[in-house]
């Protein structure tokens, strides 16, 4: 298997943790005999003060010839006085635009081994295996007019979809739900927004096409109230970007920590990966930050970019087993319990030692 991966870490605790995902596909493809080349670019705040663009030709390019793009985070606090449009996140925003995927998959899951680092109760988060389809291409963050007007004093964001926006990410939405527990959770305001009634309208007229899906709809406010108390009532949550950005990173609480959350962008010309969390300015270069989510999310890589779905388990497998071991980061070490706080290197080789010796045991018995 040949697969040119793109690497874009980006800002604060970005290349931190992308490293440790790249070590983790360097094993996958070295213990599978598998050809996987690496091309790094600047992306964000290291891009504009390479180059004074945070989203270089040379990194376009590079990011469009590839088979993925592994992205680790952008953001740096030095560019706060920027407008949006100049800021490290435009690079973000201008990547997905031209990859074009549309559909951002955020799984949600709460690890056993993790039920003491969430502050919600372990009956509550205990089995919860929630994704989130969120839209990654419409509403406010893309919406034209959008502008600050100093003079008059006013600023404008525009929410807008069309139909066939939301027509092509629910039906990726239901495509998935039917492969896990058919049910499709829509998250809008269609009680203020126009748009949302669009949104909802469209959304019950393509589950027409998947009657072994339940589809239910929720108001967004009562959903972040609901996946705090009920997470295990959710599977598929379908919702627009904004909404989205917001439940995933709120979903984190389940699993114990943002640093926990992998991301797959799929739908476009190249599929974009990245951990749903941020550059952290505010541990990068500690050794704090968890890789756990970039790792994750390179075995979405080998899922969606590579059809290695055995290899992606194995990764995912390697996680859980390093976690049941008692190995935590910072963020997910509770006060109180027996566990082993390991910086970021350290985490990424126990995974990657789980890794090999899982990948060993499948060997030796290919070959008995
Ligand atoms: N995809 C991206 O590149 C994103 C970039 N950002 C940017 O990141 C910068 C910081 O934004 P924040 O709102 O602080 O969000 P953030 O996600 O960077 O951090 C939020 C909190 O979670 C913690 N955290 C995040 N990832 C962690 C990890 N892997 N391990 C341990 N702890 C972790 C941080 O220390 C912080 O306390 C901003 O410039 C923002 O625009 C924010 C979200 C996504
Ligand atoms: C930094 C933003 C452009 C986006 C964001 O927070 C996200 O996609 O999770
Ligand atoms: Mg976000």
């Amino acid at each position: 298997m040949r697969l040119k991966v793109a690497v874009l870490a980006g800002d604060g605790i970005g290349p931190e943790v992308t490293r440790e995902a790249t070590n983790i596909l360097h094993a996958v493809a070295e213990l599978g005999g598998h050809e996987f080349t690496f091309v790094e670019g600047l992306i964000g705040g290291v891009a504009i003060t390479d180059s004074g663009s945070p989203l270089p030709t040379a990194t376009l390019d590079a990011a469009l010839d590839a088979d993925a793009v592994l992205l680790g985070a952008v953001g740096d606090n030095k560019f706060n006085s920027l407008t949006p449009d100049k800021r490290p996140e435009a690079g973000l925003l201008q990547i997905r635009q031209a990859l074009g995927g549309f559909a951002n998959l955020r799984p949600s899951v709460a690890y056993t081994a993790l039920a003491g680092s969430s502050p919600l109760r372990p009956e509550v988060t205990e089995g919860v295996d929630i994704l989130f389809v969120r839209e990654l291409l419409g509403g406010l963050y893309f919406g034209a007019p959008r502008r600050w007007n100093k003079e008059t004093n006013e600023a404008i964001n525009t929410m807008r979809y069309t139909r066939d926006e939301v027509v092509r990410v629910a039906r990726v939405a239901f495509e998935l739900a039917s492969k896990r527990r058919k049910k499709v959770t829509s998250v809008d305001k269609a009680n203020v927004l126009e748009v949302s009634q669009l949104w909802r309208a469209t959304v019950t007229e393509i589950a027409k096409d998947y009657p072994e899906v339940t589809l239910e709809h929720q108001l967004v406010d009562s959903m972040a109230m609901h996946i705090m108390n009920i997470p295990r009532n959710f599977d598929v949550v379908l919702t627009e970007n904004l909404f989205g950005d917001i439940l995933s990173d709120e979903a984190g609480v389940i699993t114990g920590s943002l640093g926990m959350l992998p991301s797959a962008t799929i739908g476009g010309a190249v599929n974009l990966y990245e951990p749903v969390h941020g550059s952290a300015p505010d541990i990068a270069g500690t050794g704090k930050a968890n890789p756990l989510g970039a790792i994750l999310t390179a075995a979405m890589v080998l899922r969606h970019s590579a059809n290695l779905e055995q290899d992606a388990r194995a990764v995912e497998q390697a996680v859980l087993k390093v976690l049941e071991a008692g190995y935590r980061t910072a963020d997910i070490a509770r006060k109180g319990e027996n566990v082993q706080l390991v910086n970021t290197q350290e985490m990424g080789k126990h995974v990657h030692q789980a890794l090999a010796e899982s990948i060993d045991r499948r060997q030796a018995m290919h070959a008995v």
